[in-house]
């Protein structure tokens, strides 16, 4: 008799990544019949993974599917005319169109998490040196993505990692390329560049440097390798393997993407911003909630914060003269930023913040703000710039 522990094994061995693939490609389509669209998806990767005898008998469960769901058109419709459509009813079903889920790279976390919870995880074990497991823990509690674990979470990842060397000009990965892959970077120096227009040719992004990562969209979506990345110095990464980042890393950092995709769309500051660098600030991101009435800056403190509004309003308030109440000076609604000029100038807060109704917003600490909005210092200074007058400083 087949006993559970090897149906279980059965399953992660053959069937796993089938099934999760395909999972994945019925969240990214969402289509109207999804028993349709497994049998179509089925057959559109029969080219290369299946048989004769098992591409026939899908071919035939799909005739069978599709005349079931004709009858039962049929049937429902059984007062209504037959009309000229139905003798169409013998043309080819399309396809499941790869090539569109390939573009698409937003998937829901939730959905893709509930999916994804293996029940037998076992983590590789890369044995390493006490000198080696510290240097990944130290480049880890840097890298944003990792921010979330767990002290148990954490060993678990710096075993499963592999340290890897690279000399100047390797390649690390290939746009287009399947990817099983994330790489934090412990050394040296890596370019990013990316193809935009087929043919053309590609297009400088950014560079690499120590406790940045990178490689995380092919894990997090199941999609091809969006950009290239190459070498500009030798180098050491830290290389997480796709199994252990799926356990442990992807669906807070995937939930995380998507709770903020859209409010940060929506910040007129980050409108300019490269989509992909805007996505990647959701890694850092924390929420702060405030009753009406609550100080969320207090003028004159050092602060390490940086606040966009998701909802809610809020007032800045500032005292003019020593024993004088503080005046309001401006007003913030949904959108709106704060916080900014302490950590731009170095110098105290120049003003109160303070809710005027529940408040949420969403903050970036001093280093993030410096790393990923570092980008929008000429921004930053520019409007900071419009409230010198009314906040005298
Ligand atoms: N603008 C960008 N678009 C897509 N990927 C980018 C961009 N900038 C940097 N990258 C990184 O390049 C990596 C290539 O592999 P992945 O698609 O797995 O993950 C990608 C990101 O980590």
């Amino acid at each position: 008799m087949t006993t559970k522990e090897e149906l279980k094994r059965y399953i992660q061995t053959k069937l796993h990544s089938l099934l999760e693939d395909m999972v994945t490609s019925i969240l990214l389509e969402q289509p109207k019949t999804p028993e349709q669209f497994m049998l179509d998806w089925l057959i559109s990767r029969s080219n290369t993974q299946l048989t004769d005898s098992e591409r026939n008998e899908l071919a035939s469960l799909r005739s069978e599917y599709k005349s079931l769901t004709e009858q039962n058109k049929d049937s429902s419709a059984s007062n209504s005319e037959t009309d000229e459509s139905d003798q169409e009813s013998e043309e080819e079903v399309p396809v499941a169109p790869q090539k569109k889920m390939k573009a698409r790279a937003s998937v829901s976390a939730e959905a893709f998490g509930l999916w994804n919870k293996k029940s037998a995880f076992k983590p590789r074990f890369i044995p390493k040196s006490d000198e080696q497991k510290a240097r990944i823990s130290e480049r880890l509690s840097k890298a944003f993505m990792f921010a979330a674990l767990d002290d148990n979470e954490r060993e678990i990842v710096v075993n499963s990692m592999e340290e890897r060397r690279f000399q100047g000009g390797d390649q690390v990965i290939t746009q287009g390329d399947d990817g099983n892959e994330l790489f934090v970077v412990d050394s040296g120096k890596l370019e990013c560049s990316k193809v935009f227009v087929k043919g053309e040719p590609s297009k400088f992004l950014k560079f690499y440097e120590p406790g940045d990562s990178f490689g995380e969209l092919a894990l997090l979506y199941n999609v091809p390798r969006a950009a290239s990345i190459k070498t500009v110095t030798d180098c050491i990464c830290f290389v997480l393997d796709r199994d252990c980042f799926n356990h442990i890393v992807k669906d807070s950092a995937a939930r995380k993407r998507e709770r903020y995709e859209n409010f940060l769309a929506s910040v007129e500051l980050l409108e300019n911003m490269d989509p992909y660098e805007r996505s990647q600030i959701s890694d850092a991101l924390k929420t702060a909630v405030f009753k009406e009435g609550d100080k969320v800056i207090t003028e004159g403190e050092w602060g390490d914060e940086f606040y966009m509004i998701e909802e809610g309003t809020a007032i800045a308030t500032k005292t003019f003269n020593p024993g004088e109440s503080p005046k309001e000076v401006k007003t913030y609604k949904p959108g709106d930023y704060f916080g900014e000029l302490c950590l731009l100038r170095g110098q105290p807060r120049a003003a109160n913040i303070i809710a005027t109704s529940k408040l949420s917003c969403v903050t970036l600490g001093r280093k993030a703000f410096k790393r990923m909005l570092g980008p929008l210092d000429d921004i930053l200074r520019r409007n900071a710039r419009k409230y010198e007058g009314i906040l005298g400083i």
